[in-house]
């Protein structure tokens, strides 16, 4: 069975590509999103996007994946300095995940410096633009593939 890939975008990402450009660029989530699923053809995974600006939404869509979703690449939006419901779903879950930003959290004001994700995401992208997203699927579907390849020698 082909692996999969849930990407999730939280608060005001909707907003991408229009929302202060000079800080997120002018790409916009509906064209990220093309992308990625593009991307996910080419690598042989499959993906499923879900953009929220509702906390409990995104905690819905996590527990929902559970057992059908192999990894998540989150980029909370502002919930990454905020939620503990979504990093306890997230948990909860037992799915790996890669935390995602778009621009680099760590130049910008001290409150966006602390993440309640970062110490248990397998991976953190940060400031990379929306080329974090290619990043992040490329070395998500690798992984998948090392995995793959471990599993097949194990049987061997
Ligand atoms: O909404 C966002 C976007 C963000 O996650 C990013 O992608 O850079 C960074 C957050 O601090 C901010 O609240």
């Amino acid at each position: 069975m082909g692996k999969s890939i849930l990407l999730i975008n939280g608060p005001n990402l909707n907003l991408l590509g229009t929302r202060e450009p000079h800080i997120y660029g002018s790409t916009t989530l509906a064209d990220v999103e093309v992308s990625a699923r593009t991307q996910a053809t080419e690598l042989g995974v499959s993906i499923d996007t879900f953009q929220s600006n509702h906390e409990g939404a995104i905690v819905d869509r996590i527990q929902a994946a559970r057992g059908n979703v192999d990894a998540i690449i989150i980029n909370p939006g502002a919930y990454t300095h905020t939620s503990v419901a979504i990093r306890d779903a997230l948990l909860g879950v037992e799915i790996p995940f890669i935390e995602l930003h778009v621009s680099n959290v760590h130049a910008r004001e001290p409150w966006r410096h602390h993440s309640y994700f970062s110490d248990k995401a397998s991976g953190i992208i940060v400031g990379l633009g929306v080329y974090g997203y290619k990043v992040a699927l490329e070395h998500v579907a690798l992984n998948f593939k090392e995995k793959e390849k471990k599993e097949t020698k194990a049987v061997l």
